[in-house]
């Protein structure tokens, strides 16, 4: 690993090791991508200030997310089906947050499963709920999270029908996957490690939401899956019954809007998550960099804001830190890492993206994380 100096390199080395369907999965948006793209390039534009001369000698990347206190503002966010891009890959990435000392989201639509992540790690995550039609399976999802100590509910709120992601439906990436399609077949026997590594775990198929799935012989695509699961009739005054069930911190993730900032203030949320699910949603959707700056604004001395979308580096973290995001989550750059080298793999990545911060913080002559402000941005 001793070449990979980037995030971009973990990408190249995820694409030449994982099956093409599960690297597109990741790597793709929904449509024509426009917000995808938005994410990645609004962020390059912003220019930092460069200060010389200022003691950087002493520069601390700790922080505190939701009055816990974490090694740096970063957190490891939800992906489904992570366990397909590595073996036990849900359990590999918790494993490298916790050791890197910030943390975990499990997503509902994990491949190992809360009980099984709980089992093999030593401190508490995050779980992600989807809402799904079944509130009596819902209550019981939310009661595992509580069982197995979950410290955060991360409820997503952007999904209640599913963007059309078109490479899914080209690679035969629908519930379960297609994995004996001709053309799949012939690239699954080109990646024989990624093969042994699935092959050597019982834990291949959504551990949350079994009984939740087609039947054996059935295969859906992911939208026909969503909208006969996802419960499209979610909303505001459904809060009151999760918190209900749920007595920890809530965070409401997949904000875009002022307004919604207002309403998850108004429902009494601990967090909210600026995202657009990396692109692969709404597409058209702003970039949420774009947005952060007005919510911020609007409801940042009410609520703890957090920020998705675009990551790929430690200057794009200092770029959110600056417009005023409190920390910030990464998807792709984690899971290319996994998908490259397992464990080891999203260890380099929160190294990276931690290093790129840490000399970016002191080219603009900041020492720690609470100084970042749009004083570090150039005019
Ligand atoms: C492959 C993949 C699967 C995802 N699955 C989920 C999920 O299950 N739940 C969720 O809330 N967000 C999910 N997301 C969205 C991420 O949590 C996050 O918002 C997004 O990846 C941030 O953008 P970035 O990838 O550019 O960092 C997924 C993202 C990717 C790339
Ligand atoms: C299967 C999807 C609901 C998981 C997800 O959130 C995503 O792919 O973005």
């Amino acid at each position: 690993m001793k070449e990979i100096t980037c995030i971009e390199d973990l990408r190249q080395v995820h694409k030449r090791r994982v099956p093409k369907m599960f690297f597109d999965y990741v790597d793709h948006g929904s449509y024509a991508e426009e917000t995808l793209r938005a994410n990645v390039e609004d962020l390059k534009r912003i220019k930092f200030r460069q200060r010389i001369l200022v003691d950087i000698s002493k520069r601390d990347l700790s922080t505190t997310i939701l009055g816990d206190t974490y090694a740096m503002p970063l957190i490891l966010a939800p992906v489904g089906s992570t366990g397909m891009q590595h073996a036990d890959g849900e359990i590999h990435a918790c494993r490298a947050a916790q050791a890197a000392g910030i943390p975990y989201t499990l997503s509902t639509m994990s491949i190992c499963s809360i009980e099984d992540v709980a089992a093999n790690v030593d401190k508490p995550f995050w779980f992600q709920l989807y809402v799904m039609r079944d509130r009596g399976f819902v209550k019981a999802l939310i009661e595992r999270a509580i069982a197995a100590k979950c410290s955060a509910l991360v409820l997503t709120v952007d999904l209640q029908v599913i963007g059309q992601r078109h490479q899914d439906i080209k690679n035969g990436m629908t519930v379960p996957p297609q994995l004996f399609k001709l053309k799949n077949v012939l690239d699954i026997a080109t990646k024989p490690g990624w093969v042994k590594g699935i092959l050597g775990t019982p834990r291949r198929n959504f551990g949350n939401i079994a009984g939740h799935l087609p039947g054996s012989k059935d295969l859906e695509s992911v939208s026909a899956w969503v909208a006969s699961q996802f419960d499209a009739s979610l909303n505001w005054r459904d809060i009151d019954w999760i918190r209900s069930i749920w007595p920890g911190k809530l965070i409401i993730k997949g904000i875009l809007d002022v307004e919604d900032a207002r309403e998850a203030v108004k429902i009494g949320a601990e967090a909210l998550v600026v995202s657009n699910h990396g692109g692969r949603q709404l597409d058209g959707a702003p970039s949420s960099i774009q947005v952060l700056p007005e919510i911020v604004h609007t409801v940042g001395s009410h609520i703890e804001v957090m920020f998705d979308g675009g990551i790929r580096s430690g200057q794009d973290v200092m770029r959110a830190l600056a417009l005023g995001a409190r920390s910030c989550m990464i998807g792709r750059a984690y899971i290319y890492g996994l998908g490259a080298y397992g464990g080891p793999g999203v260890a380099k990545a929160i190294d990276i993206i931690g290093k790129e911060l840490s000399t970016t913080m002191g080219l603009c002559g900041v020492n720690s994380i609470h100084e970042i402000d749009e004083k570090v941005l150039a005019e």
